[in-house]
């Protein structure tokens, strides 16, 4: 049978019109873009039904609140359509795959988030390919995930950096292989497509605290392959709430008042962007506020600010008196994954500084590899 893809159209370039200021979403545009563009129509294509938001929006504009209405949205629909694309502007677009991987618990449809450079309507515009491809890719090789596709790639979606302001290829997962490549032929990367749906619930329910972590991360995976393997519906929405969240990049010569001034009430994370491995200066009033604000019960998350590799704060000295400040090791998640499940997981009230502390060194979603 023909397969039916649900279209979100959030706003972003693939859909926008040229104006007096610049590029805007316009209403009813990319609809009747699509209506005179034969290809998306062909019998090998599957169905597809677009869905334009009522408030089109650069994503520059996007916030939690558009993260929860997607992923509502996903719900929603979730039982009547085989596969879902998200199109968005691709300014943060890494942050919304980041964000909707955490929020959908369960999947086993796919989510494809993509969009374009260069508007759909105008000369040389990629957002054909980009949503041709999604959809082809959607209903022929579902990987139950929230993914990315952009320039021929689908990557995991909390892996991804937008890496190009003005190129085609503008996005890229520093630390994670793609896990499809659309080139004359589709190949799928097997050896890294795997599922990590409904870890977190088990995560939460019986792990936070356990010794055997590592044993117990392998077993949820198992069981969600399990769950993964019936058609059965067992999606889950967790909701987010917009959190005061600091970040910060260090930089030769910051003093310790800008860190203080950055973790101020009502600031209840800290994502600190390090040099190279996870290192920080042997500035002693630094140190001193990473540690008071850890103790007023920031969670303080040390990424490095490079842009590949992993936070490992036992390679050099100085890494290790800031490891000494208590703070949480970023591995080599993205600062946007970061930024995305901290968001999660203090959304969740139920949870403990401590408990949210420990999830979020675990791999929930496939966002976290090396520690
Ligand atoms: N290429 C794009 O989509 C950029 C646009 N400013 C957006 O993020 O909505």
């Amino acid at each position: 049978m023909r397969k039916h893809i649900y279209v979100a159209y959030t706003g972003g370039t693939i859909g926008m019109k040229p104006s007096s200021s610049g590029f805007v979403p316009a209403a009813g545009y990319l609809s009747e873009t699509l209506l005179n563009m034969p290809e998306f129509h062909r019998k090998e294509m599957p169905a597809f039904t677009i869905h334009e938001y009522d408030h089109l929006i650069d994503s520059s504009d996007m916030s939690p609140a558009d993260w929860q209405l997607i992923a509502d949205d996903i719900a929603n629909n979730y039982a009547a359509y085989d596969g879902f694309i998200i199109l968005h502007g691709t300014d943060t677009m890494a942050y919304t795959s980041s964000a909707l991987s955490f929020m959908l618990e369960g999947l086993t449809k796919p989510v494809i988030v993509t969009g374009s450079q260069i508007p759909l309507a105008e000369l040389r515009s990629d957002g054909q390919t980009n949503l041709l491809n999604a959809l082809y890719i959607a209903a022929n090789y579902p990987i139950p995930e929230v993914t990315l596709f952009f320039n021929n790639k689908l990557y995991r979606g909390n892996r991804v950096r937008k890496v190009d302001a003005d190129g085609f290829d503008a996005f890229d997962s520093p630390n994670f292989p793609a896990l499809l490549e659309a080139g004359i032929n589709i190949e799928v990367n097997h050896d890294v497509v795997s599922v990590f749906d409904s870890v977190i619930n088990s995560v939460i329910d019986s792990d936070v605290g356990s010794e055997e972590n590592g044993k117990k991360d392998s077993e949820n995976v198992k069981q969600a392959d399990a769950n993964n393997s019936s058609s059965s519906s067992n999606l889950k929405i967790s909701p987010v709430t917009p959190q005061p969240i600091g970040l910060v990049s260090l930089y030769p010569g910051i003093s310790a008042d800008v860190v203080k001034n950055i973790i101020q009430q009502p600031v209840n994370a800290l994502i600190l962007l390090s040099y190279g491995v996870g290192n920080a200066p042997q500035n002693k009033a630094l140190l001193a506020q990473l540690v008071q604000a850890q103790e007023n019960g920031v969670i303080v998350v040390n990424c490095t600010q490079c842009f590949r590799g992993t936070v490992n704060m036992t390679g050099y000295a100085n890494g290790h008196l800031l490891q000494n400040t208590g703070l949480i090791s970023g591995g080599d998640m993205t600062p946007e994954a970061t930024l995305a499940k901290l968001h999660y997981l203090l959304s969740k009230p139920e949870l403990s500084t401590q408990e949210r502390r420990k999830l979020m060194t675990r791999n929930l979603r496939g966002e976290l590899t090396r520690r």
